[in-house]
């Protein structure tokens, strides 16, 4: 069962049906014990970090999500989902994130306008893909981080993909990447056993 978690964002019915290729259960949900018993936990982008956060400690789930962190289960994290797994965020500064990956959120230091909207490329297992994006914040991680990382480029080099054991947050939107973001969710599936 794969369990999309419902913490008031996300485009979450498109997300669903992305889902529903991969395993036939797929549920949207606000229960704790779900988050804890699910086989994949997605939490979705498509939002802003401090109302997500404020929503997710008020409802118990940011305390389930933290203990199904350190049990290791699986979880995928889309844009905002991605974004929540780091310390902090420039969207809102008084919010704190999971702390999952050390770094912070920030917006693009080049010129060019956000949000950065469209498909750019992505070297990811050894392949060179474009995968859709949609974000006016990135990530800057602090590079003692033991994970894998694939960079996009937009201005400037940010991660786009980034994975610690069965941990991956993701800053393009799989969901509406086409074949690519098939390609993507089978084989983080695969790489997971699930
Ligand atoms: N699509 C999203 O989830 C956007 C996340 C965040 N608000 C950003 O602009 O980067």
């Amino acid at each position: 069962m794969i369990a999309i978690v419902n913490y008031g964002v996300g485009n979450i019915m498109s997300l669903k049906n992305f889902l529903e290729r991969f395993d036939n259960f797929v549920s949207v949900t606000d229960a704790p014990e779900t988050i804890l018993m699910a086989d994949l936990v997605v939490l979705p982008g498509v939002g802003h970090f401090g109302p997500a956060m404020r929503q997710l400690n008020r409802s118990g789930l940011a305390e389930a999500l933290g203990k199904r962190h350190d049990a290791g289960g699986p979880i995928l994290g889309i844009c905002l989902g991605m974004q929540l797994m780091f310390e902090s965020s420039l969207e809102d500064p008084d919010a704190l994130g999971f702390g999952w990956f050390s770094g912070h959120v920030d917006l693009f230091s080049s010129e060019l306008i956000t949000p950065h909207m469209g498909w750019n490329s992505v070297l990811w297992d050894g392949v060179l893909a474009d995968y859709y994006f949609v974000h006016s914040y990135k990530v800057s991680m602090d590079l003692d981080e033991n994970a894998e990382i694939g960079y996009a480029s937009y201005g400037e080099k940010f991660p786009a993909i980034i994975r610690h054991k069965n941990i991956c947050g993701v800053q393009f939107h799989p969901e509406i990447s086409s074949n690519v973001g098939i390609t993507f969710m089978k084989n983080l599936m695969e790489a997971w056993q699930l």
